[in-house]
């Protein structure tokens, strides 16, 4: 059983992204600038935020953190979009979900200028991956395609089972493992909750990606012996004998099925440092095209 280094492979990518940044600057290009819009309090969303700005300062891209309270009304957040779509000088626009519920999510997505949707959360983006067209693919999965690039994992024909269909994980992440492109062409199965005998399912898997926000979800007796598994779940939960009091903890039961996988991604130190490179591939990406 090998171990995917999330943590280890975003660094060699983020390695590269500060090389493409210094020739971007030589050719008199601009320096990458992301904004992230954050509503409310929420701790773990501003933990996700404050990672993504953390991550801009050390590539030397420009970052802009817009906070708002939770009351904020969606005809103005609208306006806040509409002003950094307007401003030349921002490359990438994130908005961190889950918003409140008295904002529509897709009103503001939507707001997003595709040209400026780093996150590929935009129907244009979205359209685009489905047709296989260049565009900005959603961070998580990208990162997670990004790493079985660099750990030369061929899924040509495997059986892919998929667990979860959101928009921005599961559905996006069925997509690409299909596409015919490496390390696409592989055979996929979208599970989520209405379907029956998931275990059936991923007993014939060859790959699982689990993106269900179930702690420890995906049990040993559910995985195939040499299954490659991707933990794409982050969960909090109580851990007295830590002293913050919690830890995090995939979607997978990683001691009963990491002695059955031919590679599976730990949590934390996985796909979610992957999730930061994707995006700042995509703000890179971006700030080349202005
Ligand atoms: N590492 C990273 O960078 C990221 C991690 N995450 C994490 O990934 C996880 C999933 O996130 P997200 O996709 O946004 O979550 P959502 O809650 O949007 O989607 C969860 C999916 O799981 C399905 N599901 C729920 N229960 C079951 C079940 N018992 N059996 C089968 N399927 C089930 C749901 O089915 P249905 O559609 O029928 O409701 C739904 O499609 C979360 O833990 C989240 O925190 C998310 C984004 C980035
Ligand atoms: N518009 C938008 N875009 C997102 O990309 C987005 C979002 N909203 N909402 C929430 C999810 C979640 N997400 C994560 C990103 C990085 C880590 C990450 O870096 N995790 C580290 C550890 C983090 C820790 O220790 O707290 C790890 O797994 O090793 C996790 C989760 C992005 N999301």
């Amino acid at each position: 059983m090998q171990i995917l280094d999330g943590l280890a492979v975003s660094q060699h990518i983020k390695e590269q992204i500060k090389l493409e940044v210094a020739a971007l600057k030589n050719k008199g290009g601009k320096t990458p600038h992301l904004a992230a819009i954050l509503v409310g309090n929420n701790p773990a969303s501003e933990a996700y935020v404050g990672n993504k700005v953390r991550t801009c300062e050390e590539l030397g891209f420009g970052s802009t953190l817009l906070r708002f309270d939770s009351d904020i009304s969606e005809f103005v957040l609208l306006n806040e979009v509409q002003k950094l779509n307007d401003n030349p000088d921002i490359d990438g626009i994130l908005v961190q979900l889950p918003l409140p519920k008295h904002i529509s999510e897709n009103a503001i997505i939507n707001a997003i200028h595709p040209g400026k949707d780093v996150d590929g959360f935009h129907p244009i983006s979205q359209g685009k991956m489905v047709l296989g067209q260049d565009t900005f693919l959603p961070a998580t999965p990208y990162g997670i395609m990004l790493m079985l690039e660099y750990y030369n994992l061929d899924l040509t024909g495997k059986h892919c089972v998929v667990i979860g269909r959101s928009n921005i994980v599961g559905t996006p992440m069925s997509i690409l493992l299909s596409r015919n492109t490496r390390p696409g062409n592989a055979t996929v199965t979208l599970a989520h909750s209405r379907t029956r005998d998931l275990k059936s399912l991923t007993l014939q898997a060859d790959v699982i990606v689990a993106a269900i926000g179930k702690p420890g979800f995906l049990t040993g007796d559910m995985v195939k012996e040499g299954a490659i598994v991707i933990d794409v779940g982050i969960n909090r939960i109580d851990d007295p004998s830590r002293k913050s009091g919690s830890r995090l903890v995939g979607d997978v039961d990683f001691d009963s099925v990491a002695p059955k996988c031919s590679y599976i991604t730990p949590v934390p130190k996985g796909v979610g440092p992957m999730t930061i490179c994707g995006l700042m591939k995509n703000t890179l990406k971006s700030a080349q095209a202005r």
